[in-house]
């Protein structure tokens, strides 16, 4: 068996990082057999460790040896919060300890690439199918497809067929999901459309990452099961890839292979080409301890420049969070007493999960979503005239070339209003600001009581910024910088978002949920219509939704760009990047749809030479 100890010297494509999009393309690539193909992974194999298996308990992976465990430096526009963020470090990457979510990106949010970005060929028609490529959606019974009206999917399930297996999860267990239904039917806000056809509005109960059979979370793991007998592919764990090795070939910088580190030894493999898959933070450090950057960083990190490209590690977006935790009317299940360490709860939930697969250990618990545009501007026609204006304007802060289609992006779904500028979802259980020391992990202090949370992500932020070496020792973590909020226009629409969640809860039926005259977990979070109130908590409560995009963006150089459209690297050759660095601009969804979708394209281009 080979092992990262006796590797052979050379493989067709040597992978870094055997993640979310690195096992797909470790699976696609190795489908030819005349290649060779060897994925190079920091992590281990978390397949068999049940804080990434069993559905419930992804948060628990935070701060753990499964977990990069980054965390940004102090944000000035978040009262000067440092976030934690955490980064899967795995098999599997970050889908193996993410909250399994699978909501799908919108039309207009690819679209975009290819009318404004000039991507000839990005575009929905031509990513969707991939869709029904990646997953493989399994549908509850009948009454229960009713009771959570989510009979949009059954259409969608015919020709679904990936390795990754999906479901909806805690339908079973849950007794909320008609009354998230029905508040937002109250507000007008019923879902227009299945959230898989690329356009569509309102709330509706997402399906998850996990396989139906055995509850257990289906991973991009899943890529490797099915290719597990094949002689070509060889999958090396506990290795740390400090660069690519870059050679001057005819006047072309050309990627040769990476230099790795395996128990603590120094080691080199060549490759005819070598795809960087190592996620939105990890891969920019790689490229910039190889020599390709900004000038100037890499000068600060004492690492020679080979190939200047000054928007490496730039154009970082996240969907910033924040949400209000409402006390729970007596006998509404929440996960409260799971967060404060509950001994017997937690025994109780193991061994249903044990006996029957079934509980609350069977479910991610995010699973009632809702995407809405900016519900104040339905009325208020001047404070929209206001943010139009404001987005004409070229900011200050500006500092990508992308931020003008960024802008314009926004403007267009503000003013049309048929597009969703935030995602609203449903904890059963007490949301808080995570510490600024993210191995704090999820909840650092929970209180008494049961709440349910209703939490918004802003989905299309203005505010960017960068993920650069601040070192050339490739054990030093990068210095992360989002820079949230730093664009105006965010805190205004974040705020007006967080402050509609206090009409959720005065509406039925979610209303019937709460405890009456219960209290908010924190006491910042009474506006009483105040937008001054709602951007000061958003300052003190905001926090990552842990989907870092776009470090290494698939763009025209002049725009921005470090990739071209078929993932290659400006100015090297046989080097390409495929992971969710490469996002342009941040679609409204959650990401690892897109991620995957992106890997399986990217797989078909290579493979097409
Ligand atoms: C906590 C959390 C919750 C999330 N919840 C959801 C959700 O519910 N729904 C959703 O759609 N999305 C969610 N996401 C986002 C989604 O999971 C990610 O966008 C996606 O998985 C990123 O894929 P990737 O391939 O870019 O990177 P990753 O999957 O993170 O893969 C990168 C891999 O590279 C490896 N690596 C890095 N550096 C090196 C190196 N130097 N040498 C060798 N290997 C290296 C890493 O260990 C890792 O395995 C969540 C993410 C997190 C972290």
């Amino acid at each position: 068996m080979e092992t990262a100890s006796n590797a052979r010297d050379f493989y067709d494509y040597v992978i870094v990082g055997g993640g979310t999009a690195g096992l797909v393309l470790a699976n696609r690539l190795s489908e030819n057999q005349d290649v060779t193909v060897a994925v190079l992974e920091a992590g281990s194999d978390p397949v068999s460790d049940p804080r990434s298996f069993i559905p419930a308990l992804w948060a628990n992976t935070f701060g753990t040896e499964l977990d990069w465990n980054f965390s940004t430096v102090a944000q000035v526009s978040l009262d000067g919060r440092r976030i934690g963020h955490h980064q899967g470090k795995a098999l599997g990457g970050s889908s193996s300890i993410n909250a399994q979510a699978l909501i799908t990106f919108t039309a207009a949010d690819i679209d975009v690439w290819e009318a404004k970005i000039g991507l000839e060929g990005w575009n929905f028609a031509v990513l969707a199918p991939y869709l029904q490529k990646v997953f493989n959606l399994t549908l509850p019974a009948d009454e229960l497809i009713s009771y959570i009206n989510a009979s949009w999917a059954t259409s969608w399930v015919t020709g679904s067929e990936g390795p990754v297996k999906s479901c909806f999860s805690d339908v079973q267990v849950n007794p909320t999901p008609k009354a998230w239904i029905e508040t937002f039917r109250s507000l007008g806000m019923s879902l227009t459309a299945s959230p898989f056809s690329g356009k569509y509005l309102g709330a509706f109960i997402s399906p998850a990452t996990i396989d139906t059979r055995s509850s257990t979370r289906s991973a991009a793991t899943t890529y490797l099961s099915a290719s597990a007998d094949r002689k070509n592919l060889a999958i090396f764990t506990g290795v740390m890839v400090k660069k690519i090795l870059l050679e001057n070939r005819k006047g072309v910088q050309t990627a040769t292979g990476v230099q790795y580190v395996h128990e603590g030894i120094e080691r080199t493999l060549d490759a005819k080409e070598v795809i960087v898959s190592a996620g939105a933070l990890n891969s920019p450090k790689i490229l910039e301890l190889s020599g390709i950057g900004d000038p100037a960083v890499l000068k600060r990190a004492g690492i020679p420049l080979v190939v200047e490209n000054k928007f490496v590690g730039t154009n970082l977006q996240d969907h910033l969070l924040s949400g209000i935790s409402f006390e729970a009317a007596d006998g509404i299940f929440t996960v409260d007493n799971f967060l404060r360490g509950d001994a017997e709860a937690i025994g109780a939930a193991q061994q249903q999960y044990m006996e029957n697969r079934t509980g609350p250990f069977a479910s991610s618990g995010l699973t009632h979503f809702a995407h809405l545009p900016t519900m104040d501007f339905k009325q208020d026609n001047e404070a929209l005239s206001k943010i139009l204006k404001q987005l004409e304007e070229t900011h200050p802060t500006s500092s990508h070339p992308l931020d003008t289609v960024r802008a314009h992006h926004l403007s267009e779904f503000l003013s049309q209003g048929q597009e969703g500028t935030a995602q609203y979802f449903l904890l059963a259980g007490q949301y808080q600001k995570a510490g600024d020391n993210s191995t704090e992990g999820f909840v650092p202090h929970p209180q008494p009581g049961n709440f349910l949370s209703t939490l918004v992500g802003l989905s299309h932020p203005l505010s960017t910024g960068s993920v650069h070496v601040s070192s050339s020792d490739y054990t030093v973590a990068p210095t992360v910088d989002h820079n949230y909020l730093s664009n105006p226009v965010d805190l205004e629409l974040h705020a007006r978002h967080v402050r509609y969640i206090e009409t959720i809860a005065q509406t039925e039926p979610f209303m019937s949920l709460l405890k009456p005259g219960g209290r908010r977990n924190d006491p910042l979070s009474y506006f009483e219509g105040s937008l001054d109130k709602a951007k000061a908590y958003v300052r003190a409560t905001s926090d990552t939704n842990y989907h870092s995009v776009g470090t290494l963006a698939m763009a025209p150089k002049d725009m921005g760009g470090v990739i071209d459209g078929c993932f290659r690297v400006y100015g090297v050759d046989q080097l390409r990047v495929v992971d969710a660095s490469v996002f342009p601009l941040i679609p409204q969804s959650n990401t690892q749809s897109l991620v995957y979708v992106i890997a399986e394209r990217a797989a078909d281009l290579i493979k097409r030479g």
